[in-house]
């Protein structure tokens, strides 16, 4: 008798502790409870924000949460969204929060975290100094192979492309195209123009990858955002019932693909190695032999001097791979996703007059596309920028995890004493949205760029967050900027487009924003070639004159 009334307070106890623990204490107690709930389960369950995530939802949710409760809200127990630059990004990104292990769950190829998942400081800015330089501003704008790259894929391939689809007189799926184009750049500085893909010139092997690699996306929500959950599943051999088995096949293949690729770089490299000189320019590969070069450095510093360097080649392969893998697809998806939503745009009929502010401008070059002078243009910088702006490419949340006694909220909406490991975000679409700094947000209009005084371009300037900020800012932005302007100025000199169906154009709602598509199809457009169109204008004069 008395043993069970042990057992009856021991259980009543236990209850108590877990309702205290999960309900009383994050609803009344925790220093998370003086910020406003996006939801009334928030504060003690992630229900909510999880489902957003598994549906990709969770951009414009999070949204409407700051919209409606202000520049800090509570998503979960333990997780915040922060939407201001002081007291949010300045704090989190500036300040060095660390990433957790949200980017280690999802990419983590061939078995080796790249740079993009290395949570720690120390790992994370030693080989963000190997290869900073070489995607610097002045090392791209002064590169002869650079130069070589865009000439040859404007000239050979996008132009003469884009003129065939001019005669057919057809529409074309712009988002493939992009993709291709994008994929090409990056992969040509990357692992050398000889060495790369060349989707451009495959179009249906381009757009079969580009499917495959977008399809995977949305499962990767299980291992990002439920590990523990996913692993028991794949352990009770219920893994296929979250993540279908082709995911992985698929992931395999695109890693083998890459594998070709760093051989070809690395064949590259020894051979330059043996014979004493580099070759062509445009072949070498840039980044890939910067990083071999950097990680063999370290190696033999490590090592006893008798251990070959053969051998120390072999043991960095996957690790170079990893990061280049990351580097080509973070590369060619965000700059394509960011080129497809700019020629929507253009193209559509209310905005016809940027695209020929964009060709007078354009025709000034006299046809060169020296990245410097591509730069310093401001039609083409302003229409870049806003579609950045209002279309960033990763629009949603950038986890990271608080220190201990963290201070977060803009004035008047500080909150302090939070405690260490909460995992707080901001997204560049609510951040992007601020009517205060970019007025009438929900409006793509190049013109804020070109027409602010000096403080309102500081202002929008520091709100502007499309390639992050801080030590994890992205590290390839000088190449985007650079192979997208070059990419806009060979399409748009010479051709008009016009938006034939643009059904698909919406944003997903997941951390990339690709569009969503429909029926299949993203941005279909027609291309005319204006000089054939000015032509086919005087011969309409002609005719008429002479009648
Ligand atoms: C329009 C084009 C691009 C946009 C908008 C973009 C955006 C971003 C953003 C927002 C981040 C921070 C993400 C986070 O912390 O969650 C990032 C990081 C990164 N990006 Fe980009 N990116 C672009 C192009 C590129 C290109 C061309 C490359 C490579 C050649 C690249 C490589 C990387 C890498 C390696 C990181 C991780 C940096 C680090 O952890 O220090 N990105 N990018």
């Amino acid at each position: 008798m008395a043993t069970s009334t042990t057992l009856l307070i021991a259980e009543i106890l236990s209850i108590c502790v877990v309702i205290y623990g999960w309900v009383i204490f994050p609803i009344l107690f925790s220093p998370l409870a003086k910020i406003p709930s996006a939801h009334w389960s928030a504060p003690f369950s992630s229900f909510w924000i999880l489902n957003k995530r598994r549906k990709q939802a969770e951009t414009l949710a999070v949204h409407d949460a700051h919209l409606r409760l202000g520049p800090i809200v509570r998503l979960g127990p333990n997780e915040i969204s922060v939407n201001s630059v002081d007291g949010g990004i300045r704090t989190v990104y500036a300040g060095g929060y660390q990433k957790g292990d949200w980017y280690l769950n999802a990419f983590n190829n061939y078995g080796i975290m790249p740079m993009f998942a290395m949570p720690d400081h120390a790992n994370h800015s030693q080989r963000k100094r190997m290869l900073s330089n070489i995607y610097a501003k002045s090392t791209l704008q002064s590169s002869k192979a650079m130069d070589t790259i865009t000439h040859t894929l404007l000239n050979d391939t996008l132009v003469p492309k884009l003129r065939g689809m001019a005669k057919k007189g057809e529409a074309v799926e712009f988002y493939d195209l992009f993709c291709a184009m994008a994929m090409d750049f990056v992969a040509a500085y990357v692992f050398g123009l000889k060495n790369a893909c060349h989707f451009m010139d495959q179009p249906d092997m381009g757009a079969r990858f580009f499917r495959d690699y977008k399809a995977r996306q949305e499962f990767v929500f299980w291992p990002q955002e439920m590990p523990l959950f996913t692993s028991f599943m794949s352990k009770s051999g219920l893994g296929n019932l979250l993540v279908p088995s082709w995911v992985a096949k698929a992931n395999n293949d695109i890693e083998s693909w890459l594998i070709g690729m760093c051989d070809k770089a690395e064949q590259t490299v020894r051979q330059a190695e043996l014979e004493g000189e580099k070759g062509p320019e445009e072949d070498w590969p840039n980044v890939y032999s910067r990083l071999r070069s950097s990680l063999l450095k370290e190696s033999k510093a490590k090592s006893a001097s008798d251990v070959p360097v053969d051998y120390q080649v072999q043991v960095n392969r996957l690790a170079v791979a990893s990061e280049m893998l990351d580097h080509t697809l973070a590369g060619f998806d965000t700059s394509s996703i960011t080129l497809t939503f700019l020629a929507y745009e253009l193209s559509l009929p209310h905005n016809s007059h940027w695209q020929d502010k964009l060709r007078a401008e354009l025709k000034t070059l006299d046809g060169s596309r020296d990245a410097k002078t591509l730069d310093n243009l401001p039609i083409l910088h302003a229409i870049l920028m806003e579609t950045l702006r209002y279309h960033a490419p990763i629009p949603g949340n950038q986890p990271r995890i608080t220190p201990s006694d963290a201070t977060l909220g803009a004035e008047g909406h500080a909150v302090s004493g939070l405690p260490p490991d909460v995992r707080v975000q901001a997204q560049a679409w609510s951040l992007h949205r601020n009517p205060e700094v970019f007025p009438e947000p929900e409006t793509w209009n190049p013109a804020r760029w070109l027409e602010s005084n000096e403080e309102q371009l500081k202002e929008m300037q520091r709100w502007f967050w499309a390639f992050g900020s801080g030590g994890r800012m992205c590290v390839g932005s000088n190449l985007a900027m650079l192979d997208m302007k070059a990419i806009i100025a060979g399409i748009w000199a010479d051709f008009r487009t016009t938006c034939v169906d643009g059904r698909g154009m919406v944003h997903n709602g997941g951390y990339v924003a690709e569009p969503v598509g429909k029926d299949g199809k993203y941005c279909m457009m027609k291309v005319e070639e204006i000089e054939v169109l000015v032509k086919k204008e005087r011969m309409v004069g002609y005719v008429r004159e002479t009648r």
